[in-house]
């Protein structure tokens, strides 16, 4: 495990957390909480108030005075009821608290990650860990009033104890309570030490999951069985849950340590208090009642200590953790946010990319060096190149999941940088090369693209006609609303098998979502007719070819064939823009172009000739 200390936040820090964290905990359930506080305190109170009256009994038969014993063991019923009932009652309402601050929490929490507008951070693995540490507060938010309600509960019983331990000695009640010091110290060293191995085996953790998941899941299982990955993969596994467990099994043989010496001390301390106490009875200084106040009183005040310092700990712990739920909440939208935001106007000259300088990060290469492109209005341009040569960054660029390093991209001559991201993205309509298949009904896969559509079905069913995929879905076994999923059980038959489209069929679906888009700005088709069968290919390339007329469209595809009657052939070389023009210019240029094209042409003439 690599990963060094990370700089822990201070008390100012921790405080305003701290704040945040009541101010979450008494929005989500103020009722819940008052209740909560209310047994909370007369859990506190019951112990307290059983040792003063099981000391008036004790005197009471030790007086011979048996009169008022009837009325005190009433009273003694009553409180151990109260005490029952309210620890029951308790537990229910932290629950409760627990679950309504949880939902709170992860709504604020996913608002916030839905709410990145640039794509960085998920590719930032710190900030993966972060993010899992944020999911792990928000799943128990409710601990941190818990942890606050139990050290409440604690101090209050140390009061009631610590006054009828005044009263019989003073000197003994100061070195209990300054005894609890070094233990509260120590307590809180401990927690920054946990929090501080939890984060620096965050990425072993989730590294553990993702072979937990590969294992487990459809999305590997064949290369799995093929190529006979079970045991290199658990075996990998393992290696993390055991430099994980080796992490927490180091963290608890510590807190195990300093638990039993401080264990220890508290029994030396409590051992001296009552060899005070049996001598001071034995000269009649104290009485029989005092010796048992005594000894309760120390328990009483030793067991609450402990509780209180362990809470202390207990509570600075969640707050580190809470600490970055707080900062995901806080940390804003990713991408700058225009101070003073220009409206996007719909698109009339084109979009101009000026000297675009691009690299994901610092420590990346450059992918794009100086591209200089202008994508005019109406006309559709292509970008063909190598594997790598940058295609889709530059389309990512666009969509301003980045922004460029250097340079600028101009939306008729407005830097989209000064438009909100999201009234850009509400102008373009996009098939990515890695659209997502969601676990969702045939419906809702196309409706994402356009989630006005989601009750159309009209439009739905157009846009799925158009992509060409509209008999496949309505043969299914509930036509639109089957599920498209192995992995979760059809609504509508919860012991029927679920379906699964094949690649093919779920192109054309993420194609039906662009077609929902289609009176979009710009349209964005990054190899959209990969997958597709060659007869499929030449249909959907002729029903894109008819959307994309008169529309500002940008293509990437390796199948030269489908981008030959582009407006313009864009050739993206070393991150740069090294030829341009249409087919028939790029041909006669007899560059890079002109070589793929031979190349890719003299397969179907080959081919041919063979055929013949
Ligand atoms: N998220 C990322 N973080 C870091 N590097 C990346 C990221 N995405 C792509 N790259 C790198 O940027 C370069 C360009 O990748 P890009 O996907 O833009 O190429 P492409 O031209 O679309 O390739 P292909 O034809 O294979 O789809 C590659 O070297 C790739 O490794």
């Amino acid at each position: 495990m690599k990963r060094g200390r990370r700089e822990q936040p201070g008390f100012r820090v921790l405080a305003r957390g701290a704040a945040r964290g009541a101010g979450l905990v008494c929005r989500a359930a103020p009722a819940h909480v008052a209740a909560y506080v209310a047994v909370t305190l007369v859990g506190a109170v019951t112990p307290v108030a059983l040792a003063w009256l099981t000391k008036d009994v004790l005197d009471g038969i030790a007086h011979g005075s048996a009169a008022g014993l009837p009325g005190l063991a009433a009273a003694i019923a009553v409180v151990t009821t109260l005490a029952a009932a309210a620890t029951h009652a308790a537990e229910y309402l932290r629950g409760e608290v627990d679950r309504r601050v949880s939902l709170r929490a992860k709504d604020e929490l996913f608002t916030a990650v839905c709410g990145f507008t640039g794509l960085a951070r998920f590719e930032s693995p710190a900030f993966l860990d972060r993010l899992r540490m944020a999911q792990q507060s928000a799943s128990n938010p409710g601990r941190l009033i818990d942890t606050a309600m139990s050290a409440a509960r604690s101090l209050i019983t140390v009061a009631g104890f610590v006054g009828s331990l005044l009263l019989i000695s003073p000197v003994f009640t100061a070195l209990l309570l300054l005894s609890a010091i070094p233990a509260l110290l120590i307590e809180l060293r401990l927690s920054r030490q946990r929090v501080d191995m939890m984060w620096r085996i965050g990425p072993v953790e989730r590294k553990e999951m993702f072979y937990a998941r590969l294992m487990s899941t459809t999305d590997a299982a064949k290369e799995i069985r093929l190529f006979d990955l079970g045991a290199f993969l658990r075996v990998r596994m393992l290696a993390e849950v055991r430099a994980a467990y080796a992490a927490r099994r180091g963290m608890d043989r510590r807190e195990s340590a300093v638990q039993a010496g401080l264990a220890g001390a508290a029994a030396i301390v409590a051992g001296i208090g009552l060899v005070w106490a049996i001598l001071a009875a034995a000269q009649g200084r104290l009485s029989v009642g005092d010796v048992s106040m005594f000894v309760a009183a120390i328990a009483g005040v030793q067991a609450a200590l402990s509780t209180m310092v362990s809470a202390g700990a207990m509570a600075h712990e969640q707050l580190l953790i809470f600490q970055h739920h707080v900062t995901i909440i806080g940390s804003g939208p990713g991408l700058p946010v225009p101070a003073d935001p220009v409206a996007l106007p719909a698109l009339r000259r084109g979009i101009e990319l000026r000297d675009v300088w691009f690299r994901y990060s610092d420590e990346h290469p450059w992918v794009l060096r100086g591209v200089d492109l202008f994508i005019p209005y109406g006309r559709t341009v292509a970008l063909v190149g190598r594997n790598g040569a940058g295609k889709s960054t530059l389309i990512k660029l666009l969509c301003r999941f980045y922004d460029p390093t250097r340079g600028a991209i101009l939306w008729d001559g407005v830097d989209i940088r000064d438009v909100p991201p999201e009234a850009l993205r509400a102008r373009i309509g996009a098939v990515f090369q890695d659209f997502v298949s969601y676990e969702l009904t045939a419906r809702d896969n196309i409706a994402v693209g356009d989630l006005t559509a989601a009750e159309d079905q009209e439009r739905l069913r157009l846009a799925a006609e158009e992509a060409g995929v509209h008999e496949a879905l309505a043969a299914l076994p509930y036509g639109y609303e089957t599920l498209l999923s192995r992995d979760f059980a059809p609504e509508q038959d919860e012991e029927a098998d679920g379906v699964l489209l094949s690649g093919g069929q779920w192109q054309r679906l993420a194609l039906a979502r662009a077609f929902l888009r289609r009176e979009n700005d710009l349209m964005i088709l990054d190899e959209p007719s990969a997958g597709l069968d060659a007869e499929a290919e030449y249909e959907v390339h002729n029903r894109l070819t008819r959307l994309r007329a008169g529309r500002t469209s940008v293509v990437i595809s390796h199948r030269l064939g489908a981008t030959r009657d582009a407006d313009t052939i864009v050739v993206l070389s070393g991150g740069a823009v090294t030829e341009q023009g249409t087919h028939a210019e790029l041909r006669a240029l007899d560059g890079t172009y002109a070589a793929l094209f031979a190349r890719q042409a003299s397969g179907y003439v080959d081919d041919l000739a063979a055929r013949r």
